[in-house]
């Protein structure tokens, strides 16, 4: 008899409406994993900068609509992945869900999607290539407070080779579409992070840099000329470098035409089509860059859909818990030990998925 499989994919979710706005910015400043203060001082915060935040980022959830585009950007994944798990499992009955850590489908929609379901086996995966205890971590320890049953668990997947051969595709044909214009560099943009979150071992930027490192290589040696930069700066804190915005006044004096591909999203939503589309591009002009085109996210790319299909089916492989990156990827060094793949093949305890 066929087994009932549920895949389940973690996002950040964004607000599907402007009165969700505000509720969904207190969800994600009241995560201990975004905001390092004890209660009530952290829903304190979280109270102060949604309110003062939210009145600007409606404004732009307004030009997409309303809201963010992310769960109908999502809901495409998951059915191309279910159409491609399907093939790969014929018997079995494969259900994905989304899963999304602070605006609906919660957590907790997904945990209570199950129980309905009732699968023999759960994969966790995470639409998150690069791990951080920011967003992976923050997710897994949602799952287990939400009373998420036990899972195979993707950890991460920064140098996955379809994964790869898609972004590489990708910033390939924008620049052929762009009409191959002379002296490209490649901007590799990645969401930001506060120093103080990696200062205290998380891996996420040093899983950029594989993954910028792995597309790189790919690319034809017309585009080699690359940099890695991290947009989306939010708040007091100093955050990591070099932003985007260092990196296209950069590129614009070296007189280059920019070809700028978002490197840690996998859809888009207002990080890509407000932040790069509008804000960036601008930059870009005012700087005098010769160019400036946008790569496009992965969303349902059929190489990114291969490599979730394939991290899928190799987490239901061998033992159940916490798998490694695949390919032989180097496992993060011990100074990013919050990422759980060092523990991999441990059954893990909530401590060591929190990290
Ligand atoms: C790689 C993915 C992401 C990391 C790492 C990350 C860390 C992080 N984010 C904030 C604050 C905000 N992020 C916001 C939106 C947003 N962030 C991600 C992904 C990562 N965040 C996505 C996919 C989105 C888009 C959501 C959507 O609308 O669809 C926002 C909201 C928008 C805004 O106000 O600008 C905030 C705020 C912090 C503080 C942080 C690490 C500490
Ligand atoms: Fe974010
Ligand atoms: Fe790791």
């Amino acid at each position: 008899m066929g087994r009932r499989i549920a895949v389940v994919l973690f996002n950040l979710g964004g607000p599907d409406g402007q009165d969700s706005v505000k509720p969904f910015l207190r969800n994600l400043f009241n995560d201990p994993a975004i905001i390092y203060a004890p209660p009530p001082l952290r829903q304190m915060l979280a109270w102060l900068i949604s309110n003062t935040r939210g009145p600007k980022v409606a404004k732009e959830y307004a030009k997409m609509g309303g809201g963010s585009p992310i769960v109908p950007e999502t809901l495409k994944q998951a059915e191309a992945l279910k159409a491609r798990l399907e093939q790969a499992l014929p018997g079995d009955e494969v259900k994905v869900v989304l899963a999304m850590r602070y605006w609906k489908p919660f957590v907790a929609d997904a945990v209570k999607a199950l129980r309905a379901f009732q699968p023999d086996e759960t994969v966790l995966l995470p639409l998150y290539p690069q791990f951080s205890t920011t967003t992976t971590g923050s997710s897994l320890k949602a799952w287990r407070d939400a009373g998420g049953g036990p899972a195979r668990i993707v950890c991460c997947y920064p140098q996955e080779a379809d994964f790869i051969a898609a972004h590489a595709k990708l910033i390939e044909e924008s620049w052929i579409k762009a009409g191959s214009p002379e002296n490209p560099r490649v901007l590799f943009s990645a969401h930001g992070l506060p120093e103080v979150v990696v200062e205290r071992g998380d891996s996420y930027q040093w899983q950029v840099e594989q993954t910028v490192a792995a597309v790189a290589a790919r690319l034809p040696q017309a585009l080699r000329d690359h940099m890695v930069c991290y947009q989306s700066r939010v708040g007091p804190l100093k955050w990591i470098g070099p932003s985007t915005e260092e990196a296209i006044e950069r590129a614009s004096e070296d007189k280059r035409h920019i070809i700028l591909s978002p490197i840690a999203f996998v859809s888009e939503h207002i990080e890509t089509l407000i932040e790069l589309d509008e804000e960036y591009a601008e930059l870009a002009h005012e700087y005098g860059a010769p160019g400036y085109t946008r790569v496009p996210a992965l969303g349902d790319h059929p190489d990114f859909m291969a490599a979730l299909a394939g991290l899928t089916m190799s987490a239901l492989d061998g033992e159940p818990g916490l798998k490694p990156p695949p390919g032989g990827a180097a496992l993060c060094p011990a100074q990013f030990g919050r990422c759980p793949c060092r523990q991999a093949g441990a059954v893990l305890t909530g401590e060591q998925e929190a990290a």
